[in-house]
């Protein structure tokens, strides 16, 4: 079982503040690192892998700092984000050769287990180039946890993956969170981490925004206000409507339309087309306007 601590940790490149005084703690089970692009993730992760020095603070393995401690590397696998496969290898050579890099004892059992892990036994023996993106995403994360290491960490590995594949990884993921592991995860898409059932950490801007459960941070994305573009039959009549009602919080007539500012997404969409039909004003266009990712995740770091 083991805990990963970051106490006041910031890494910069040159000028460029990637990771800016983040504290937080985790503990054994399954934690998303959620965030756009950009955010620091890859930093924080390469920070508790101890393949970078944090420039300030403090990273943390079980107490001990990761940089530069082969101890903490020996109880520790990372997945990193390129999906560098050599494809020319089945699983088996390849997990096998990562078994043998980390000198156990007895690398042929231990490439077996690992393998099993992550149900790529009946196709082990095909040459990697032959798998799907999932499959292959299972290669990386069985050579990196061939040597059983309490934490595992894993930069975007849904990235790419469809649905099917995704659940299966997540489930995956699952199971070895609840065998005692530790393992820790990137995102940029919120919808990737609707299955996770441990601890969502939001990095914005290189600052840690939020933490939680994912229906808290559900919750603190889609409780934000939105704006909406209208445009309508009649655009006077519609603005004079929308102001009574209680989900809108302010409306302005632009050249191109309405822009209607409300406070819950769901009932203001769900309101509106009544609405509009009632009084027999035909909708030509409702766009929301701030919808961009970074728009979201930067509300959470300006409340
Ligand atoms: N070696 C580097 N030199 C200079 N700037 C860097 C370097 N590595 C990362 N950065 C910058 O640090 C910031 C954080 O990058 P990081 O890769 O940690 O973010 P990320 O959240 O993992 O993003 P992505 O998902 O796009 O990889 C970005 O602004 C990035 O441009």
């Amino acid at each position: 079982m083991s805990t990963i601590e970051l106490a006041g940790a910031s890494r910069w490149y040159g000028n460029v503040v990637a990771v800016n005084d983040v504290t937080l703690s985790i503990r054994p089970g399954l934690t998303g690192l959620l965030g756009p692009n950009g955010a620091g993730k890859t930093t924080v992760l390469h920070m508790m892998a101890g393949l970078m020095a944090p420039s300030q603070g403090e990273v943390l393995v079980d107490g001990r700092p990761a940089w530069r401690n082969p101890a903490v590397y020996r109880d520790l696998g990372l997945v990193t984000e390129r999906e560098s496969v050599p494809g020319f290898l089945t699983a088996w050579e390849f997990v096998l050769a990562s078994a043998k890099l980390h000198k156990l004892p007895d690398p042929a059992s231990a490439a077996r287990a690992a393998l099993a892990v992550v149900e790529l036994q009946d196709a082990q023996d095909r040459r990697i180039s032959t798998y799907s993106k999932g499959m292959r995403q299972r290669s990386r994360v069985a050579a990196a946890l061939v040597h059983e290491p309490s934490v595992l960490l894993l930069d975007e590995p849904f990235n790419g993956m469809d649905p099917r594949q995704r659940m299966h990884m997540m489930e995956l993921l699952d199971g070895m969170a609840d065998a005692g592991r530790t393992i820790v995860f990137s995102s940029h898409i919120l919808e990737e981490v609707e299955q996770l059932s441990g601890t969502v950490q939001v990095i914005v801007s290189g600052r840690l925004a939020a933490s939680g459960d994912y229906r808290h941070i559900r919750r603190l994305m889609t409780n934000r206000p939105h704006v909406f573009a209208i445009s309508s039959s009649d655009d006077r009549a519609l603005a004079t409507a929308l102001m009574g009602q209680v989900s809108v919080s302010g409306v302005s007539i632009t050249g191109a339309g309405l822009q209607v500012h409300a406070s819950d997404y769901g009932e203001f969409t769900r309101a509106l087309a009544g609405l509009a039909r009632a009084r027999g004003i035909r909708l030509t266009a409702v766009l929301p306007s701030d919808e961009s990712l970074e728009k979201v995740f930067s509300y959470l770091v300006t409340t």
